[in-house]
C-alpha cells in the first residue's frame, strides 16, 4: 500500500484519485464539522458549491449551514461551526453544507474509490478504515483560499505515522515523509499551535476560537465519513 499526500485543493491529480481511497482533510473546519455534524445525530451531510444550491435543498427536515470566506451566509442557520453544531442533537435531520475550501475538495475526488473524511478528531478510525480498503491512499489537504493550510498537513502527518505503526512497509511520497516528521515535532504542541496557522489567525479575528480550540483535538470520535451518492453519512450507520 503506498500512501501520496496533496498539499492543496489545486494541486490533485487524477492518478491520485481513481480507484485509491481518498480521505478529505480540511481541520478548520469543514471535515471537522461534518464528523461533528454526524456525531450529533445528523443522518447525513450532503455537500453542495453554492449559497444558492444550499438554499434551494432546503427542507422542513434539514438545517443549512456554512460559510464563504468564514462568515456565516444571509439565510443559513449555522456557519460551518462543529463547536456550535455539537452544543444540540440533530436526530433524523439531514445537514446541507457549503464552505470554501472543504466541500469543493469533496466534489474534486468524488470519483474515488472510496471517499473518506478526516481530521484531528477521527484520525486513527479513518487509518483503520483505511486499511481495511486495502487500496492505495490520497490523504488530500483542502487547504486555505489555494494556500497549503499547516494544520491539514499536520493532521496528514498524523495518519501517516498510525499507518506506519500499523503497516511498517506503507511506501509514502516524500510529502507525506515531511508532513509525517512535522506532526511528530509539533504534536506536543497542539491544540494551542494551531491558533497561529492562517486559518486559526482568520478564525480569531472573526471570534471563533472554540470551533479551533476543538478541532485540535486527536482521536477523540470513532466516526469515518464516506461519501455515497452526494451525500456523505457514516461508514458504519
Ligand atoms: O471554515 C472556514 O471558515 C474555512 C474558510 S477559509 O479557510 O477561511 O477560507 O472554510 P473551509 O472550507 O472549512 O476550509
Amino acid at each position: 500500500m503506498r500512501i501520496d499526500t496533496v498539499a492543496t485543493l489545486e494541486d490533485i491529480q487524477e492518478g491520485q484519485i481513481d480507484n485509491r481511497t481518498v480521505i478529505v482533510i480540511d481541520v478548520l473546519r469543514a471535515s471537522s464539522t461534518i464528523v461533528t455534524a454526524l456525531e450529533s445525530g445528523f443522518t447525513s451531510v450532503i455537500p453542495v458549491k453554492t449559497r444558492n444550491e444550499a438554499l434551494t435543498m432546503r427542507s422542513l427536515n434539514s438545517i443549512v449551514a456554512g460559510e464563504w470566506h468564514g462568515k456565516k451566509l444571509d439565510g443559513f442557520d449555522y456557519n460551518n461551526s462543529p463547536s456550535i453544531l455539537k452544543k444540540k442533537i440533530h436526530t433524523g435531520k439531514k445537514l446541507i453544507l457549503t464552505t470554501t475550501n472543504g466541500t469543493r475538495a469533496i466534489e474534486k475526488a468524488a470519483s474515488a474509490y472510496k471517499l473518506l473524511i478526516g481530521c484531528f478528531l477521527n484520525a486513527s478510525a479513518c487509518v483503520k478504515e483505511a486499511i481495511n480498503l486495502n487500496r492505495n491512499l490520497t490523504l488530500y489537504c483542502a487547504g486555505t483560499r489555494s494556500e497549503f493550510a499547516l494544520e491539514d498537513g499536520l493532521a496528514a502527518g498524523l495518519m501517516v505515522s498510525i499507518m506506519r505503526n500499523r503497516v511498517p512497509s506503507i511506501e509514502t511520497c516524500d510529502f507525506s515523509k515531511a508532513m509525517e516528521a512535522c506532526y511528530l515535532q509539533l504534536a506536543n504542541r497542539l491544540p494551542h499551535l494551531l491558533y497561529s496557522t492562517i486559518t486559526g489567525k482568520r478564525l480569531v479575528k472573526n471570534l471563533n476560537t472554540e470551533d479551533i480550540k476543538y478541532c485540535g483535538h486527536v482521536d477523540i470520535s470513532n466516526m469515518v465519513p464516506i461519501l455515497i451518492e452526494n451525500r456523505i453519512v457514516s461508514i458504519h450507520p
